[in-house]
């Protein structure tokens, strides 16, 4: 068996004398970073047949549970339901920590199972805030509350003494743990303590396989999560994608006409070759929240979420607008949660949310533009998101925890920098889609620049513009969008052959929108507060240097306030390279 100590020995005997099976070909060791660990001592080949067994009688059900605890329906009423475990739990706090307990079959079982578990819950406070910031840890928060509830409620119906009852529900919590961590790793906590209970309801975390297995299909199986645990087969760690199987089957030695529970891998092994089980394929978060380590290149199964915190009534608008449904996951009362991973960097109902959330009160559906100014609102939270797991100083420190965190952050870190790629392309693609000989349903400031020499010249002769990154070196884009808003909506006051060229640019509205503004709004001092410098400076300067540009038509201080609206309407400006682009009023995307 390699693995040595007396109660491993032990252990092996105790399955050796229940009539486990153990192929000859698999041996176990302890290693550092998985602990326990099963490997081909010679090659296994692919094959059908059971490299583990074990009899259903050693399995530590939740039946056993309640046999011990005397518990039924009609007689305590209902456990807490949102886990059905929690009763399976608390009995095996009871065998691994009363030393009261009397002799079980399982003493040499549980014997095995280690105090020293490496899930987040157990790690110190200062290792812990190591997480803040991460959604994982506003998760490890919602569980601590979660778990105590359990605790307390179970306690109570099964009327066991609840131990430290008010400062579960005042004390910093991490600290309370950190606190009993040492007399928990001595085995001496009392069973029926909080952290006595947090260690069993992770050893099932960690262990524990679904009771579904043990069903005859067609049998009512009950809650879903039910689960028990399986010796020897629990000792095997955990790969994503791995093909086993676990089945229930008659003992092929068919002593006590027993049926047994079975380990089969669909892998080829070859000497030394480690072998694992497969928890189900699981991201880095439900590996280190559920399990306590964290698997590099889980490229696969790895995900994000971007979670937002919005008021029940913009949720509730969004879904007109975007394929989110009340009852997905990721719409919850007041946030809505998306998942980001590598198969699909930026959802599509992602991208239509921004969309909604950038939408203008005048837009009655997801535009174009909308859709391009939610892309950049986007962008600029994944960016934010990006730093942080990028640029958090976390501690040289070899410990455990901190390692943890650190594979867990860069992990992180390449799921966001995946995403920002993602949405670049598909912003760039957009733009391609609707600017090209086909569709016309955008234009870029700077395209439209190179096209009207008349207005280029005019900057150059009054500002000493040459091109566009001029404009933006020199900080000049909002005048100049403006300036030339209102040279359009001026275009009939221009000689025929200059109109003739502007209304190249008919199809964007410019004028319509223009007017349609000049109808509605209300001018207040403020808003002429706000351009008052910009125009001094400009006018009348402007219409006596260049007359024929900046004296033809209207050239107010109220044309200006009007462009500032019509530029919100249609123009939007690229966050990346800060290039604007105007584009097709209410373009449906
Ligand atoms: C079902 S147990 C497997 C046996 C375990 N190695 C032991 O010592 O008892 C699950 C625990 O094993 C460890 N583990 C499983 N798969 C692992 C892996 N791929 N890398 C590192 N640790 C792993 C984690 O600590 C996890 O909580």
């Amino acid at each position: 068996m390699m693995i040595s100590g007396k109660k491993y020995d032990d252990f092996f005997e105790w399955c050796k004398a229940n009539n486990c099976f153990i192929d000859d070909r698999i041996s176990f060791k302890f290693t550092d970073s998985a602990g326990i660990t099963a490997y081909a001592n010679s090659s296994i080949p692919i094959q059908q047949t059971p490299l583990i067994s074990v009899p259903t009688n050693l399995l530590l059900t939740y039946q056993n549970a309640t046999d011990f605890f005397n518990w039924s329906i009609a007689k305590g009423g209902n456990l807490p339901t949102n886990n059905p475990n929690a009763i399976t739990q608390l009995y095996l706090s009871h065998l691994k920590l009363n030393p009261e307990a009397k002799k079980s079959q399982w003493d040499k079982y549980v014997e095995i199972l280690s105090l020293d578990l490496n899930q987040p819950y157990f790690w110190t406070v200062d290792q812990l805030q190591q997480l803040k910031g991460t959604d994982l840890y506003i998760k490890i928060q919602q569980d601590f509350a979660t778990i105590i509830q359990e605790y307390i409620e179970l306690l109570q119906i099964l009327k066991v003494d609840i131990l430290d009852q008010e400062k579960l529900q005042t004390a910093t919590i991490s600290h309370y743990i950190n606190s009993h961590l040492p007399t928990l790793l001595d085995g001496k906590l009392p069973w029926n303590h909080f952290v006595s209970y947090l260690w069993s309801h992770c050893i099932f975390k960690s262990r524990a396989f679904p009771q579904l297995l043990l069903n005859n299909a067609g049998s009512d199986v009950g809650n879903i999560n039910l689960a028990f645990l399986f010796p020897i087969v629990d000792l095997l760690n955990h790969k994503n994608d791995v093909v086993v199987k676990w089945e229930s089957s008659n003992d092929i030695n068919n002593k006590n006409d027993n049926k047994v529970l079975t380990f089969i891998t669909q892998e080829t092994l070859h000497v030394g070759d480690q072998i694992f089980n497969n928890y189900g394929n699981k991201s880095n978060e439900e590996l280190l929240l559920g399990y306590g380590f964290i698997q590099e290149n889980n490229n696969n199964y790895d995900y994000s979420e971007l979670t937002l915190k919005l008021n029940e009534e913009t949720i509730n608008e969004s879904l007109k607008f975007c394929d989110l449904q009340k009852h997905d996951n990721i719409v919850k009362r007041d946030c809505v949660s998306f998942e980001l991973n590598t198969k699909e960097p930026i959802p599509d109902n992602l991208l239509k949310f921004f969309g909604f959330l950038s939408k203008l009160q005048t837009e009655q559906v997801l535009t174009l533009r909308s859709i391009l100014d939610g892309s950049d609102e986007l962008y600029s939270i994944l960016l934010s998101k990006l730093d942080f797991f990028k640029n958090h100083k976390l501690p040289s420190s070899n410990l455990k925890p901190y390692r943890l965190t650190k594979q867990y952050f860069n992990c992180q870190r390449k799921i966001f920098q995946n995403s920002i790629d993602y949405l670049l392309k598909i912003q760039k693609s957009i733009l391609k889609e609707n600017n090209n000989n086909l569709t016309s349903n955008l234009v870029s400031f700077k395209t439209i620049l190179k096209n009207d020499e008349i207005f280029l010249n005019s900057l150059l002769q009054s500002f000493g513009i040459t091109n566009f990154d001029d404009i933006i070196q020199k900080d000049f884009l909002k005048q100049s969008l403006l300036l030339w808003i209102v040279r359009m909506s001026n275009i009939e006051s221009y000689p025929s052959k200059e109109q003739k060229k502007l209304s190249s640019w008919d199809w964007l509205d410019i004028q319509e929108t223009f007017r349609e503004v000049a109808n509605s709004i209300v001018i207040e001092k403020e808003d002429v507060m706000e351009f008052i410098e910009f125009y001094t400076n400009a006018f009348p300067k402007l219409s006596n240097e260049i007359p024929e540009v900046y004296d033809k038509g209207d050239w107010k201080i109220k044309q200006f306030i009007i462009a500032d609206t019509v530029m919100d309407i249609l123009v939007w400006t690229r966050k990346l390279t800060n290039e604007p682009f105007f584009i097709k009023k209410q373009q449906p995307l």
